[in-house]
């Protein structure tokens, strides 16, 4: 590869770094100004024209520009500011860039874009899109849930770009390696069937048989190309995330971050939490509002929790609580989803299960002491719901994760405030620290991009060939140790700001669960080492 096409190349290029040597050689003489910088000079301008974008929309698009020119300058301007990009690069301000997508439309950043309507180039595709690379890692999404917004069709592309920028900036993942893909399957967002700018296929979702049949042909291909690989769906809708785990889980190295990176995240804020607050999980009630992909996910991992704390199955379920958009969730409701039945209550538990059909009436009916929404419906945790339940709790553990901003449940500040500083926070979304009574309380945050990176690290690193409850267990419990309780207003998770060191404590822990349960390909004697040399650093 010569001249331009290194150029033009963001995996090789250097832009004005190249030395003068480098500039000889490789036929760029006379292709850059004649200054040749250090990476550090570069990343000082870049920062220097990114400071000067005025709205978080701007500076994305202006990161990306970086991004699609030079990984390796992206990453090194990314690690140093870890805490001010990831709510850019990342989720609240990707979620605008996805509905926005077409109209802001300048290059396809390396992504594979596969139409149902054309199953037969999916393999050419992913062909084409890797070219050279060797690919270990991919993130799928067909976009039909992204994040609360809904269904996005194409342009939910970029869910899957973004989660790959986090997954080198947080575990070092080898840009070059990595493939973000998109499953076109159609879209009922009306918006863009009628947007005569949507670069997306023009026709409804297609469901069943032929959805799955497409989704399989993708997956078949992707493993046949790219061997070790670890596959991670972002996404998907309700109907099918599940499916699709279950159908994949035993079979491939193969991760769905709504339902385990979430639940994986959220019993980590809740040991957190119980950590501070110095009570047992075995005693606590959990309250899931707005019980899909993620609260069914959630619910799920603490369930398992509840089991390796010695509870029986029967015992840890009447710890559990379900509401849905009809309320407390019953076992005589025929529209239940297979993730949500095992957890239904029955109606003889209640006097007035009648009247269960609203968040306020269940809180007073339950009195949970945990209470996390994934519900996509903002505001519903409201100062009634709240202090209903502090009334009755020392210290509630209340985490409203609903993405982006504008769909949370409530706002950290006023969970803090209706609480008078009792209630142990999290949040989806980055959030300041609260002032309240002379404590600043430090809000974690539970979104999942604090443990995928860690998770994939370890994966890949152990060359593990599932990823089995036994290492997401392992993933969840590591978060521990690294805030410190006894502080006044101490987060329930660990701050962002460590997110690269802790994200190795996390592979740490997984890669060494791969290697006790004797599931890596390869067989690993130092996991230290097989860590240390799967991480790319960003460097020329
Ligand atoms: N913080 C994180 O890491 C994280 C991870 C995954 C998802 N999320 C967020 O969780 C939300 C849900 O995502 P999902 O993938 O599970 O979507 P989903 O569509 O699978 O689930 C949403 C659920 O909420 C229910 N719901 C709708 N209206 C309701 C109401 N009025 N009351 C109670 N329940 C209601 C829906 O019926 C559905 O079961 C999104 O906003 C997403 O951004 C956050
Ligand atoms: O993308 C995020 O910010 C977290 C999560 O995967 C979501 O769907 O909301
Ligand atoms: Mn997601």
């Amino acid at each position: 590869m010569k001249g331009l096409a290194i150029i033009n190349n963001p995996f090789k290029n250097k832009g004005t770094a190249f030395t003068k040597k480098e500039r000889a050689e490789l036929g760029l003489d006379g292709l850059l100004p004649p200054y040749v910088q250090t990476i550090d000079q570069q990343v000082d301008q870049t920062y220097a024209q990114f400071a000067t974008k005025s709205s978080n929309l701007e500076k994305r698009l202006f990161l990306m520009e970086i991004f699609n020119e030079n990984r390796v300058l992206f990453y090194k301007l990314f690690s140093q500011h870890i805490v001010e990009f990831m709510p850019i690069v990342y989720d609240p301000t990707i979620a605008d860039t996805i509905e926005n997508y077409s109209e802001l439309f300048v290059q396809p950043q390396n992504a594979t874009f596969l139409s149902i309507d054309e199953p037969d180039l999916i393999e050419s595709s992913l062909k084409n899109a890797a070219g050279d690379r060797q690919i270990r890692l991919i993130v799928v999404t067909d976009a039909e849930g992204i994040l609360g917004i809904g269904d996005w069709g194409t342009n939910g592309v970029d869910i899957a770009v973004g989660k790959l920028m986090v997954y080198t900036a947080a575990a070092g993942i080898d840009p070059s390696q990595v493939l973000p893909v998109v499953l076109d399957v159609g879209t009922n967002n009306q918006k863009l069937l009628d947007d005569p700018m949507y670069l997306g296929n023009r026709h409804t979702r297609i469901k069943g048989d032929r959805y799955y049949q497409f989704v399989d042909q993708f997956v078949q291909a992707a493993e046949k190309l790219f061997p070790n690989l670890y596959l991670h769906f972002e996404d998907f809708g309700r109907d099918n995330a599940a499916n699709l785990l279950n159908k994949y889980q035993t079979k491939l190295t193969t991760f769905n971050d709504d339902i385990q990176g979430t639940g994986i995240i959220v019993l980590a804020g809740i040991l957190g939490a119980l950590n501070i607050s110095k009570e047992k999980m075995t005693e606590q009630k959990y309250l899931c509002f707005g019980a899909g992909t993620a609260g069914a996910g959630i619910t799920k991992r603490i369930y398992d929790e509840f089991l390796q704390q010695g509870l029986t199955p029967a015992e840890a379920k009447k710890h559990f609580y379900l509401v849905d958009k009809q309320g407390l969730l019953f076992d005589d409701d025929q529209t239940l989803t297979p993730e949500q039945k095992p957890f239904a209550r029955s109606r003889s538990e209640f006097a007035n299960a009648d009247e269960l059909t609203d968040l306020l009436a269940v809180v007073k009916a339950v009195h949970p002491t945990i209470m996390v929404g994934t519900s996509t419906q903002p505001g519903t945790f409201t100062e009634a719901v709240v202090k209903e339940m502090a009334a009755h709790t020392k210290r509630p553990i209340i985490f409203p994760l609903s993405n982006p901003t504008k769909l949370a449940e409530a706002k950290a500040e006023d969970l803090i405030k209706w609480t008078k500083g009792q209630a142990l926070v999290a949040t989806g979304i980055p959030a300041a620290d609260v002032e309240y009574q002379g404590v600043a309380y430090q809000i974690g945050q539970a979104n999942n991009a604090l443990v995928y990176p860690g998770l994939g690290l370890g994966v890949i690193a152990s060359t593990a060939k599932v990823l089995n409850d036994e290492m997401i267990s392992a993933a969840a419990h590591s978060l521990g140790g690294i805030v410190d309780p006894t502080q006044p207003g101490a987060a329930v998770l660990p701050p962002v700001s460590k997110l690269d060191r802790f994200s190795e404590t996390v592979a740490q822990a997984v890669a060494k669960s791969a290697v006790k349960q004797n599931l890596t390909r390869e067989k690993i004697s130092d996991v230290t080492a097989a860590i240390k040399q799967t991480k790319w650093q960003p460097k020329y």
